[in-house]
């Protein structure tokens, strides 16, 4: 082993056991039908306490359980390690204790000094639950020593020692503080996940932390954690700095892949489910991954359904992504009642970092969800593909978190050895407007900005002409900020919405204009049951402006915020309560910062040219253009058709439309659609209209 490689702790871990399973076979009794006495947790509170749904331990009992993980027992030699270093890796088995000691034992050690340490991770609900936790651990009020900061919610006080944030917090915080002067320490954990946030972070803190230590004033120490990176990569990045390896976990998880290939995940997953339920004590909960929010849903009510004829414990299935508002999030954390198995159906924001308690059986479906992004067309892909190898460990890590667990792979071994390691790292394979806006707003150079992966040269390109069209910044080669680029880096969206919300006072429908970016920005409010499709598109029409669909969408929302039972209206109406409810929550973020920077929030009424006109005046680089054959021809020159959920669908074609998403599956296809005047374009932004004429 090279000598930089120090190996702390324990036995080896005991993660690897490769069974395998059956074939699976769906257990349902008929003769024993049991009725779901469980009414669904969704939505179930009102209550927007986040950590009223956290169960509370009693403190004994949590310094005990601190005392077995590995990481606390080897903790001195840490300590010395983080003080000897300016930085290091630290890779440590999931569930060893890294995210939760090593903030505390820095803290208990003092060496955070006068100021804070902060410690990063790609997701919010993950911050959240850690906070939480380690406030527990350390016997203190969340927000006190301990505290959390996700977008549009930061629960700190100057008191705040320990601060875990999403990743992208930290980056808006370096905004103003490019050498992040705030933190003493900053651990970067799950750094295996490789978003477009954490990668540019790791630039930043390389950056601020050159400056700070070049100056030998406020040192700044950097701890970049995992339990499956690619340690060789990170090393080179960070000029060779010194590994270390934690061996050990507490509880071991067995892994089981499938003997053969499955063709319907979503089945083999529901199979498991029942063939476990029938044969496992109810206090041993479930973690299924899944690949986004309609799936869910569909296997939830599957589930639901089976479980009304299937002998065995009583069932709470819990939903789990990244739409889902945090309150009903944290209902996956709340206590069964003695006696009923919780389900938890999630997307891949419960891979890393989250412990969830009771959860002794992961089902791995082996897939995720990822979206690539064409330069040329401005298309995205959303594919359903196999995840990393790094992902599966994450996944099963779930399990063997407070008893020894398993983890069940819908896939063969063979499979998984023909799986890439690591994930392809976001910032190749997604638009980077906002990333360079922040760069920029940081007074980065985004071309000279040091990255572990280069990003094309045609992705940097390409978010620095769109930023020039905006107006955020004055030129592409050497840009500055202009005063409305600035005014857009307030706003936690992307910047084509936050110009909408920037130019909305021209128009006079900043009222109209929050509501629509604030549904724009939640997954869709639509609920269209396939045994109920005829219905649900009956009742949808009362909603339908033929102007298409953001008016529509404008006519859902202000019939919900009209609506005094909301779930049951929701539920007449077949829309999505929590998605409308999530875009309830982020217009009232979005109101605040509208606010804040004194914009007049004034209504348009039912002039809905005017909010049209200011949907064009952020997504101008949106529109299409109609073609023989209903086909239609975006401004970057892709062949494109309507989208079957579109209102337009289905009705005879405009010469122009603006729409907010161009998908490319089989075909590519203009998602959310709304007519516009072929020459508002040249109102709106007379430079664009002029060089995308050719495309016409
Ligand atoms: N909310 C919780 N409830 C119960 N136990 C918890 C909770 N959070 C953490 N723990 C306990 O602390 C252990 C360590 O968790 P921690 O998140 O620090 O591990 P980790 O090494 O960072 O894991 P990962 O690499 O998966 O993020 C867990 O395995 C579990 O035993």
């Amino acid at each position: 082993m090279d000598s930089k490689y120090a190996s702390i702790g324990r036995e080896k871990p005991k993660i690897t056991n490769d069974l395998t399973v059956k074939r699976l076979k769906l257990c349902v009794n008929n003769a024993n039908t049991k009725k779901d006495k469980e009414q669904t947790t969704n939505g179930a509170t009102n209550n927007n306490k986040l950590e009223n749904n956290f169960p509370k331990e009693n403190t004994e009992d949590l310094k005990e359980a601190r005392k077995s993980l590995p990481v606390y027992l080897v903790r001195t030699r840490i300590i010395e390690e983080i003080k000897k270093h300016d930085t290091m890796i630290l890779i440590g088995e999931t569930g060893s204790g890294k995210t939760t000691q090593i903030p505390q034992l820095i803290h208990e050690y003092r060496l955070e000094g006068k100021s804070c340490v902060a410690v990063t991770q790609p997701r919010r609900v993950a911050a959240i639950t850690l906070a939480l936790r380690v406030a527990a651990e350390m016997n203190t009020d969340i927000g006190s020593i301990v505290g959390y900061s996700v977008r549009f919610e930061d629960v700190t006080s100057p008191r705040t020692k320990v601060k875990y944030l999403t990743d992208g917090m930290l980056l808006r915080e370096a905004v103003t503080d490019p050498l992040l002067k705030k933190y003493s320490i900053i651990v970067l954990d799950e750094a295996h996940e490789r978003t477009v946030n954490t990668d540019v972070l790791f630039g930043i803190v390389k950056l601020a932390q050159k400056e700070r230590n070049g100056q030998k004033q406020n040192p700044l120490k950097v701890i970049v954690m995992s339990a499956t990176m690619d340690v060789d990569s990170f090393r080179k990045y960070y000029d060779n700095c010194p590994v270390i390896y934690l061996e050990g976990r507490t509880y071991p998880v067995t892994i089981y892949h499938s003997k053969i290939k499955h063709e319907d995940y979503q089945y083999a997953a529901i199979c498991t489910i029942f063939q476990l339920h029938t044969t496992t004590p109810a206090n041993e909960d479930f973690l299924v991954f899944l690949t986004g929010q309609e799936e869910i849903e569909t296997v939830m009510s599957n589930i639901k359904q089976i479980a009304k004829e299937t002998v065995g414990p009583q069932i709470r299935v819990c939903p789990l992504y990244a739409g889902l508002p945090a309150a009903k999030q944290l209902l996956v954390w709340k206590k069964t009642p003695p006696g009923m198995r919780k389900i938890v159906l999630a997307t891949n924001i419960a891979e890393a970092s989250v412990t969830i308690p009771e959860i002794r059986y992961v089902i791995d479906t082996g897939v995720v969800k990822e979206r690539t992004w064409c330069t040329r067309t401005g298309a995205e892909r959303l594919s359903v593909v196999p995840c990393s190898q790094a992902a599966s460990w994450q996944r099963a890590g779930r399990a063997g978190r407070t008893a020894a667990g398993a983890s069940y792979r819908l896939y063969t071994a063979t499979d998984f050895k023909c799986r890439r390691q690591h994930n392809i790292p976001e910032i190749v394979r997604c638009p980077l407007t906002s990333t360079v806006l922040m760069l920029i707003a940081t007074g980065l150079d985004p071309g000279t900005f040091p990255l572990i992966d280069t990003p094309p040269k045609d992705s940097i390109h390409a978010a620095l002409l769109l930023l020039k069209e905006l107006g955020a910044v004055d030129n592409e080669s050497n840009p500055k900020l202009t005063v409305l680029g600035k005014k857009m880096t307030a706003f936690p969206i992307d910047p084509k919405y936050a110009k909408i919300l920037l130019c909305a006072p021209e128009y006079g429908c900043l009222e109209e204009a929050l509501s629509l970016v604030a549904v724009m920005s939640s997954e869709n409010v639509f609920h269209t049951p396939l045994h109920k499709r005829e219905d649900a598109l009956k009742v949808k029409q009362k909603f339908i402006s033929p102007l298409g669909d953001h008016i529509t969408l404008l006519n859902v929302y202000r019939a919900f915020c009209k609506a005094p039972l909301k779930k049951q209206w929701c539920r007449e109406n077949y829309l999505n309560h929590k998605n409308l409810s999530y875009a309830f929550d982020v217009r009232q973020q979005l109101l605040l910062v509208c606010q804040r920077l004194n914009l007049a929030v004034s209504s348009c009424g039912n002039a809905t040219d005017q909010l049209l006109k200011c949907l064009l005046s952020g997504l101008f680089t949106n529109c299409a253009w109609s073609r023989a054959g209903g086909r239609y021809v975006t401004s970057a020159g892709a062949a494109a058709s309507l989208h079957p959920s579109s209102v337009l669908h289905g009705r005879s074609a405009n010469p122009a439309l603006v729409y907010t998403e161009l998908l490319h599956t089989q075909r590519s296809f203009l998602i959310n659609v709304s007519v516009v005047q072929p020459q508002w374009l040249q109102q709106v932004a007379p430079e664009y209209a002029r060089r995308c004429r050719s495309n016409r």
